[in-house]
This record gives structure tokens, sequence and C-alpha cells, in this order.
């Protein structure tokens, strides 16, 4: 059976084009056909023959490697390579996924936030690379694939692209290749199964038997209305019976959650439920509690998470706190973005909400009481509540102590100290009155050492401060929920350290470093989620040192 333009009905719809137009073609061809009927035939012939085409349309156009690898495959004399000994079966140019397809999987990858992926039948690997366009950088997917032909066929276009680095291919039966991939520790995100249809069952209950799919990960199954055979009576085509029993046992299997979409030839997604529900059906000896179940039934990732929260960012508008207000609104919260400079706040909420972040630009000095009241009065009208104050705003001057003027220890102190106090009661006033809060300030590396040989007093006393200032609201809020803590960086990498003047002091801090380098902004960013979100709910008053072990030295 083929199609008007040549190609094997692959699909329940391509199958119904089919039938539809050869009904069409015999009503045409007869005189005595009711008009109505022949109308009708004609609408469900637009209707069905209509909808591939429209799904391509609406669709994110692929890649233009995706675009050369179809080409490549649909246009490739299968029969020969075949005929020629290359491959050991003749492999059909429609088992390729292609564009829609092909951008279904694209999409689950991105929504299960997959980082590892397992692919079992690549084919030419159009599936692989759709798949692969949407992991991260450090993401990788094993293509597992019978026919080495298939590899170096792949290969070329996989160099094209900047995502086929994510890609290897194992070459062998998949069975075997998924027992060494259990022997290895192996762990999946995502599996895709689209091989020999026969062994899809094999390969299911090998995956869920062996661990191979971590928990909440899901399972893409290919062809699992296989025609609209699956579904209809006296088939007798083997593979369509082995879907039959495949979907059947899937349905029945109290591991997963699934369901199919028909799309194309079906696609099932499955799901692994919760460790809860696994243990009650197995009725293992187990201590069911919040460490097995989580905490809220959440993962220790998931308890990092700060969706729903609002959060602000002093000193946000450069260095350390611009990467705390990103890591902020990337773990989920609403960030508000508070600096001195109104282009550089303004500038960094850009940068938020191009990424999908809520951000508010606000401009203050909270050396001024008033400045800081009025911030915390504008997140709450606009936010209506304040979860997590970040105090990070501060100045550094150095001058040798003998030389220390007076103006330069109160501005210093005004900023660091006196302001970072201000922010601290201002947002506690809310905090407390909520009963929950977590004020995360900014100290020093130099509140344990006194870094050399830059002279700075004034900060230095200033920022151990900041640590008793923290110590002290720790201990007198954490009772009625609300946690202070801090964080002392070590000496971090800005522009301005690779100025000339200073790369002589640089060579100098970098032998004092046991890390062998100076702090990047990013280094710090997981300890300012981690003390803002509820995982560290039984941590109050600690200076959380990140200096690579400078202090140490
Ligand atoms: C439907 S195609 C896969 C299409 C592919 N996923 C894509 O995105 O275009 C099925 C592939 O499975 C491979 N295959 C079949 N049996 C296999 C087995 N036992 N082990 C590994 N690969 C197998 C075939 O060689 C073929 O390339």
């Amino acid at each position: 059976m083929t199609t008007r333009n040549g190609k094997v009905p692959d699909t329940p719809v391509e199958v119904l084009v089919d039938l539809l137009s050869k009904a069409v073609g015999i009503a045409t061809a007869n005189n005595g056909v009711p008009t109505e009927l022949m109308d009708h035939l004609q609408r469900a012939l637009d209707i069905a023959s209509g909808l591939d085409d429209y799904l391509e349309n609406i669709t994110t156009p692929e890649s233009e490697p995706l675009t050369e690898l179809y080409r490549k495959t649909v246009t490739h004399d299968w029969d020969q390579v075949y005929k020629d000994g290359k491959t050991m079966f003749r492999l059909p140019k429609e088992c390729i996924t292609g564009h829609v397809e092909g951008q279904t999987l694209k999409t689950l990858v991105h929504m299960c936030q997959a980082k590892r992926i397992l692919e079992i039948g690549m084919f030419t690997g159009y599936g692989a690379l759709s798949m692969a366009e949407a992991l991260p950088d450090d993401g990788r997917l094993v293509a597992l694939e019978l026919e080495p032909y298939l590899k170096e066929f792949a290969q070329p276009v996989f160099d094209k692209s900047t995502h086929g680095k994510k890609i290897h291919v194992k070459i062998g039966s998949a069975m075997e290749s998924l027992k060494e991939l259990t022997e290895a520790g192996e762990q999946f995100d995502m599996v895709f199964i689209d091989a020999d249809k026969s062994n899809y069952i094999n390969y299911y209950k090998f995956i869920l038997d062996n661990n191979l799919l971590r928990l909440r990960g899901v399972i893409c199954v290919d062809n699992s209305l296989f025609k609209a055979k699956v579904y209809l009576k006296n088939v007798t085509d083997e593979n369509a019976l082995a879907l039959r029993d495949f979907n059947a046992f899937v349905v029945n299997d109290p591991r997963v959650e699934q369901v199919l979409l028909p799309l194309r030839d079906g696609i099932t997604v499955v799901r692994r439920v919760s460790a809860a529900a696994e243990c009650s059906r197995t009725k293992a000896i187990i201590t069911e509690d919040e460490v097995f179940r989580g905490v809220r039934g959440c993962t220790i990732l998931e308890r990092m998470r700060l969706d729903g929260r609002v959060a602000y960012v002093t000193g946000a508008g450069q260095g350390i706190g611009r990467a705390f207000a990103h890591a902020l609104g990337e773990a989920g919260a609403n960030v508000a973005v508070v600096d001195v400079d109104p282009i550089k706040a303004e500038t960094v909420v850009k940068e938020l909400t191009l990424k999908g972040i809520n951000g508010l630009a606000i401009t203050a000095d909270i050396s001024k009481s008033e400045d800081v009241q009025r911030m915390i009065d504008s997140i709450m009208s606009k936010w209506g509540s304040v979860h997590i104050a970040c105090n990070n705003a501060g100045i550094n001057m150095n001058s040798a102590s003998e030389d220390t003027t007076l103006e330069e220890w109160d501005q210093t102190f005004s900023v660091n100290l006196r302001g970072t106090f201000m922010c601290c009661q201002a947002a506690a006033r809310v905090m407390l009155k909520q009963g929950y809060g977590k004020i995360i300030n900014t100290a020093s590396m130099a509140s344990l050492i006194v870094p050399h040989p830059q002279k700075q007093l004034s900060y230095n006393t200033s920022k151990a401060g900041v640590v008793k200032l923290t110590q002290t609201l720790g201990t007198e809020w954490i009772d009625r929920g609300v946690c202070v803590n801090c964080i002392s960086p070590g000496i971090v990498d800005t522009p301005l350290i690779h100025s000339e003047s200073l790369q002589p002091l640089v060579q100098r801090w970098l032998s004092d470093i046991p890390a062998g380098r100076l702090a990047q902004v990013t280094d710090l960013q997981a300890a300012v989620v981690y003390l803002a979100c509820d995982a560290s709910d039984y941590m109050t008053g600690h200076n959380l040192v990140i200096e690579g072990g400078q202090s140490l030295w």
C-alpha cells in the first residue's frame, strides 16, 4: 500500500487519507453516489489530509543540521545499501522520526529538564539530534543502534551541529547495551524507545526493573498506535500485536502513569510514579518518613526552589549582587534589583525579564533610612510581601590605619554596617509579622582574617560587624520564623582586578589561596539560594565562608 506521493502510509492519519482518497476516487467514478455522501467523504478527506501539513507548518522550524539529516535520509538509497550488504536489515526511510515528532521530543526534554537521555533505536539520528538540541551543554544522550552503518551515516551531520558532541552512539544489540549501561551504574531522565517492536516490552521491563530510569524520569515510546492496528480487529501483523500487548502491559503497571498521544504513529509518554506509591505496592519494609518521601513530598533539589517567593538584593546592579539576583530568580523568586545607580538596576531587570524572571528596579541608597523604607514599601506594594532580603551593598576604601580619616570610617560603616542593619530591620518588620523570612547579609572573608597587603581597616572592621549583627539578629528572630545568615566571599574576580596596578596584588593573593584562583561571582550563587530556601530553615546566625580555603592558610 503506497500513498499518491509514493510514501507508505505509516500513521493512522496517513492510512485514513489513503482510504478516503480511494473512497473519493470510487465515489467520483460512480454516478449514483448521493451528493451528500460525496460531500462528507470529501470533507473527511480534507480534514485528514490537511492535518499533517498543518502540524508541520505551525511547529517551530527545525534547525539546519536537522533539515540536512532529513534530506540526506529520505534521498538515500537504503535498498541499495542493504543489497550491498552494508546493513543487516532493509531500513525503510519512513523509520525517521521527522520534524513534528522531533520537536515534540525536544519539548519533552525541555519540560522534564533532562540532562541524560537514552534512545533505543537511532536510525540516522534525527530524534537523537532533536533531543540533544534541548539538552544543556553538559547533557548527554546515549543512542543505541544495531547497524554500524548508521553511525557512519549520522556522525558527519552530528559533527556539524554544536549539539552533536552530546550524542554518544553505542553500536550493538540494544539489550546487550542496556545490560552494559546498568553495569556501569548509568541512569537516565528520559528514555525514547524506538527500535524493534517485539522487544519494546523487554526494553521497558529491563529499564524499570534495573533502575535505569531515574525517579520521576520519563519513557517515550514511538509507534504505540502502529497505524491503528493496535485497536483494529483481525490484525495478524506481529509488530502490531507486540505493540498491543505492550500498551496493555503498561496501562496495568502500577509503577507508572502514562498517556498515549495520537501524534504521528502514536507516542506514549510514561512517567515513573512516586517512591511512596511504589513502596505501598511492593509492601517493602522501609522507613516511610520524610527522608524517604521527601519533606512535603519534595526531593532535595525541589526544596531549593523559590517559586512564589519575593526577594530583594541590594547592590544588585553589578558583581556579586547581580549574580545573587540571577540565582534567586532562576530558582523561581520575583526579584527586586536595588542599586544606587538606576541604569544598572534597570539593566539587570532587563536581563532577568529576558530569562522569564519577574524583576523590579529600585533606586536606593541604603545608607539613607528613608530610601531603605521606600525600598521595602515599593516591594510590598508591587508583590505584597518580602520573603528573602539579600543585603549585599557595600563599599571598600583602602588606607593605612594611621591615615584613615573619620570620613572614610563613617562612610564605610554608614553603608556596610549601619545600612545593612537598617535593611535587616526594615525587612524584618515585614517578616516577623508574617512569621517567615530569610535575611542574607554579605559579609567578607575580611571578617575572619586580615587580607593583605592592601590596608582596609574600615572595611575589615565593618564586615566583622556584619557577622556579629548577623549572629545577634539570627538568634533574636529565629523563633519567630526569620533566619539571618551571612555569606563571606573571598577575593572576587572583578574587571577592576585586571587593571595593571592591581596585577602584582593578584599574584600575591593567588599564592595565599589553596584553590589557586580567585572567586567568580557564580561560585557564590548556590549559597544564596540555599540560605534563601526552606532547606536551610534550621540555620541561623551562620557565616558561610566561600574563599577557596584562603582563611585556613
Ligand atoms: C524506527 S528506527 C529509529 C528512528 C529514530 N529513532 C529516529 O529518530 O529517526 C528503528 C531503529 O532501531 C534499530 N534497531 C532495531 N533493532 C535493534 C536492536 N535490537 N538493537 C539496537 N537497534 C535496533 C534499527 O536499526 C533502526 O535504525
